[in-house]
């Protein structure tokens, strides 16, 4: 039986607080050998800069097993109502792939309704990508434009920068390659840069909206129809429109569209990068078998979770190390940096996924928590952050804990070789010099010029960003971010924080504002209506 209760009344949680820390100055090389856990797709969580001892690894074990963390990720796949604030399933791993026990609602089968709307938008991405579909004017299309924006962006616009380039390089001679863009922003800015230079002729647009009723998403829609009813008159915009929607959306079998490919209520936003959300567009821009490898990718890490033993769990293992940041040593924040410039989305992703999951105050039953709940997460690629924000990493005042990514192979294979080693040698090397530099830091006379090290870090490492690569590396995070969300027993499923600065701009916009929203309406010379 699952019982649920906070971190604070566990056992374990009271022995953790009494451990030290692994001391990551005293890094050696026989611990960069050892602490390696797999992860999925050729993927490995190194640990050797993580702050954990042993015996720490074994209370953390024993907290997921107090926690029942794997009991209850099985219970989630096969369909208990986790996301007790909206009461309903949780169901994106069924997008991969079967976990465990079939989920059947209603009389109908989950992972089949999933693989049904898969199957209808391989088969309308591959008439897109053979030119048999065209634009009303009778022209193929070449570009495709997603509008949608929080989940019904993020995920999908970062797995789209991390594989273009790899496709480019890898795709057969006869392989279309058809160009993807995003609008999310309601500044009409956003829509006037995307839009500037599109040939609508040519052009599919994707509407994505889960709810259907997202203020931002509807207005680019009215922004998209304006400008090609102006710039392209004698189009006819809903056979270049298909939504992505649930089936209970206003925006759902309103025949304004040319097709409709349907999500439901069990698909998290931020969880729904694998579902039609993303799978339209990357099929449609890369083709179904790539999306296809993703799917794959993401299943292995999906089966990986499963492993009780926390050595060989790298998304347990990441997750509680995670936990261990936050309530042992106090840490607030924690930065993602992708060795990896496809990867420069991928730290907007996951703030998404990371802070609108478990950026929560109260359990999953609403009452107040005693405890820090989900991390700060911010980053960048590297070397790009190098000469940026990492002086605050290395020697400020705030010590963060930073997840480090990277890969042996680039994704194209061009390369030059400068001073003796070629660019991608010298990305690599950065990445091990900074890992030592955090950790060990360096003594100096000059205050100025000290390393205080003892900064700790992870890596995941993997031969190339594949398909595969990378959907392994998006479930990772998700059920890191699912495990830390069961071990401090939250919701990780809803978002109500995002709802009161929605209903005060609606208030603002529409009703009857206070006075002191009026006085910045007044200040930035909002005009309703
Ligand atoms: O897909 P929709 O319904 O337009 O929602 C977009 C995003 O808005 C949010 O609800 C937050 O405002 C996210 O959780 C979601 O991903």
């Amino acid at each position: 039986m699952l019982t649920y209760k906070n971190l604070d009344q566990t056992r374990a949680y009271h022995r953790l607080l009494e451990t030290r820390p692994f001391d990551v100055t005293s890094l050696t090389a026989e611990r960069v050998e050892t602490c390696q856990t797999p992860l999925a797709a050729g993927l490995t969580l190194s640990w050797a800069a993580a702050p954990l001892e042993e015996k720490t690894l074994d209370i953390l074990e024993e907290l997921a097993q107090e926690q029942q963390l794997l009991e209850k990720y099985r219970a989630l796949a096969e369909g208990e109502r986790m996301n007790t604030g909206e009461n309903r399933l949780v169901l994106h791993h069924l997008l991969r792939g079967q976990l465990g026990a079939e989920v059947i609602l209603e009389g109908r089968n989950q992972r089949e309704f999933y693989l049904e709307q898969q199957n209808r938008f391989n088969a309308f991405a591959q008439s897109v990508r053979d030119g048999s579909r065209k634009g009303s004017t009778g022209k193929p299309f070449t570009t495709v434009v997603q509008i949608g924006i929080g989940g019904s962006d993020l995920g999908p616009r970062a797995l789209y920068l991390a594989l273009a380039d790899w496709v480019r390089a890898h795709r057969a001679e006869s392989e279309p390659l058809l160009e993807a863009r995003f609008i999310s922003n309601v500044d009409p800015d956003d829509a006037a840069a995307v839009l500037a230079d599109i040939d609508f002729e040519r052009t599919l647009f994707v509407l994505v909206s889960k709810s259907g009723t997202t203020q931002e998403t509807l207005t680019n829609e009215q922004f998209v129809a304006e400008l090609a009813a102006r710039r392209a008159p004698g189009l006819d915009l809903k056979k270049h429109t298909v939504a992505v929607t649930s089936e209970t959306s206003p925006m759902a079998h309103n025949g304004g569209y040319l097709e409709s490919f349907f999500i439901d209520d069990y698909i998290g936003g931020r969880y729904s990068a694998t579902s039609a959300v993303g799978g339209v567009i990357l099929g449609i821009a890369f083709g179904p078998r790539i999306f296809q490898r993703l799917l794959d990718g993401a299943h292995q890490a999906d089966r990986a979770a499963l492993e009780p033993d926390i050595r060989k769990n790298a998304a347990l293992l990441d997750a509680l190390l995670g936990l261990y940041e936050r309530n042992v040593l106090a840490m607030a924040a924690t930065a993602v940096l992708p060795y990896s410039q496809a990867l420069s989305r991928f730290p907007a992703h996951l703030q998404q996924l990371d802070m609108e999951s478990n950026g929560k105050r109260v359990n999953r039953h609403g009452e107040a928590l005693n405890y820090q709940t989900g991390p700060l997460v911010f980053g960048e690629p590297g070397t790009n952050g190098q000469h940026s924000f990492y002086q605050l990493l290395h020697q400020g005042t705030t010590p963060v804990p930073l997840q480090f990514i990277g890969f042996r192979d680039s994704q194209q294979g061009q390369d030059t070789t400068f001073e003796g080693s070629t660019s991608q040698t010298k990305l690599k090397a950065n990445l091990a010099a900074q890992i030592v530099a955090f950790a060990k830091g360096r003594a100096h006379e000059n205050p100025n010029k000290h390393f205080p090290g003892g900064r700790p870090s992870t890596l995941i490492v993997g031969e190339q960003l594949t398909p595969e690569a990378l959907g392994a590396l998006l479930a990772h995070y998700e059920n890191k971010v699912m495990f830390q969300g069961l071990a401090w027993n939250l919701n990780s499923f809803d978002q109500e924080g995002v709802q009161l600065g929605k209903m005060l701009t609606t208030e603002l916009l529409t009703g009857s504002p206070g006075a002191e929203l009026q006085a910045f309406a007044r200040l930035l010379g909002v005009n309703a209506g």
